[in-house]
């Protein structure tokens, strides 16, 4: 055994202990594209079957959106069968248009299969890689705490399957480890073309800005990107909690307004948390920065001020002990 296999292999069974993620003799569903991390994943999960005594089976989504989509779920199914598993493999009936439809189908195909076989638990092969990226787009694109939070290791699959967990059992594996992992295992893995497409920005993340970080400002930086990620989860969890607690003392949905007297009392944080959540309530718009602001402006402004009209023409104006705001019926 390698000191790099036996290294991960430790980290990877001590994660799955601790964190009790994937408990013994469970059936599990392996999702797996075929590229380096679910390969890894694949992997890692057949070499640590015999303790674990779990039983495994594969699933492949074929988005149908390469011309090569039905060779590299050919690919899969054989990388599954030259471990004895049993691979499934499902094809999109409708055309997928953008990575976030993409994602919704696999999941609740996830969950279909899921269920069908009898896996209580779905697994997939996210790193501390993606969180990373995730973490850096997010942020490029104007975040506030809410996007900065990671993936959790392990969540409801949700929506009509609450009862099947998906589980990512590589978050703390960075892609040079994975790609280390899978060359050392003489691991064959399918090279996605439109991986290598720099228009994606995930991709020029990936191949040109996440190499500079690592060579330039840290080694470690997936690493503490993801616990970065991790952290403001946890705190993002934390605010959210606050935010329902103090909601029904200060909005008045029938009014509608919010009562200005404890809204002042609060921390400008959870000012902005009750304004946001009050403006997606009521009116269905998704605020940005700059219209939260604009009625954190009113807390302690006198009577009669005004805000700068928000989307939907809307326009609030301080009418103590409220804020009030127009009633769109
Ligand atoms: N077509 C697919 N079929 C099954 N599972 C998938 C598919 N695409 C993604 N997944 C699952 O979601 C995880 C994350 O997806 P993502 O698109 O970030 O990975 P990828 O770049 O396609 O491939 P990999 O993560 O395997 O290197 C994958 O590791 C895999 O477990």
């Amino acid at each position: 055994m390698s000191q790099a296999w036996g290294d991960i292999h430790a980290r990877i069974h001590t994660n799955l202990r601790q964190r009790l993620l994937l408990p013994s003799t469970a059936r599990i569903l392996i999702a797996v594209s075929g590229g380096q991390d679910s390969a890894c994943l694949l992997k890692l999960l057949v070499d640590l079957k015999p303790h674990w005594a779990w039983r495994l089976e594969v699933i492949h989504c074929n988005h149908r959106w390469r011309d090569d989509a039905n060779d590299n779920a050919e690919f899969v199914q054989a990388l599954s069968h030259r471990f004895d598993l049993p691979c499934h493999v499902r094809v999109t009936e409708q055309p997928l248009t953008s990575e976030n439809q993409a994602r919704a189908w696999r999941y609740t195909v996830f969950g279909k299969l899921a269920r069908e076989l009898g896996c209580t638990h779905v697994v997939t092969g996210h790193t501390a890689t993606d969180q990373a990226e995730t973490l850096l787009l997010h942020l490029f694109r104007g975040t506030g705490l809410g996007g900065l939070g990671g993936m959790a290791w392990s969540r409801s699959l949700g929506g009509a399957y609450p009862d099947i967990q998906l589980v990512r059992p590589l978050l703390d594996l960075t892609r040079p480890e994975t790609a280390q992992f899978c060359q050392e295992q003489g691991l064959d893995i399918w090279l996605d073309s439109t991986n290598a497409n720099l228009n994606l920005r995930r991709n020029r993340l990936r191949l040109e800005i996440m190499p500079q970080l690592r060579d330039y400002f840290n080694p470690q930086a997936d690493r503490v990107l993801a616990q970065t990620a991790t952290l403001c989860q946890a705190e993002q969890d934390y605010l959210d909690q606050e935010t329902q607690k103090h909601y029904t003392t200060i909005v008045n949905e029938a009014i509608p307004g919010l009562a200005v007297n404890p809204l002042q009392t609060l921390h400008p944080a959870l000012q902005r948390r009750l304004i946001r959540a009050f403006l997606q309530n009521i009116f269905q718009i998704t605020p940005q920065f700059d219209h939260v602001e604009v009625i954190s402006n009113l807390i302690f402004a006198p009577k009669n001020s005004q805000s700068s009209p928000l989307p939907k023409g809307i326009v609030a104006w301080v009418d103590p002990p409220w804020i009030k705001f127009p009633d769109l019926g």
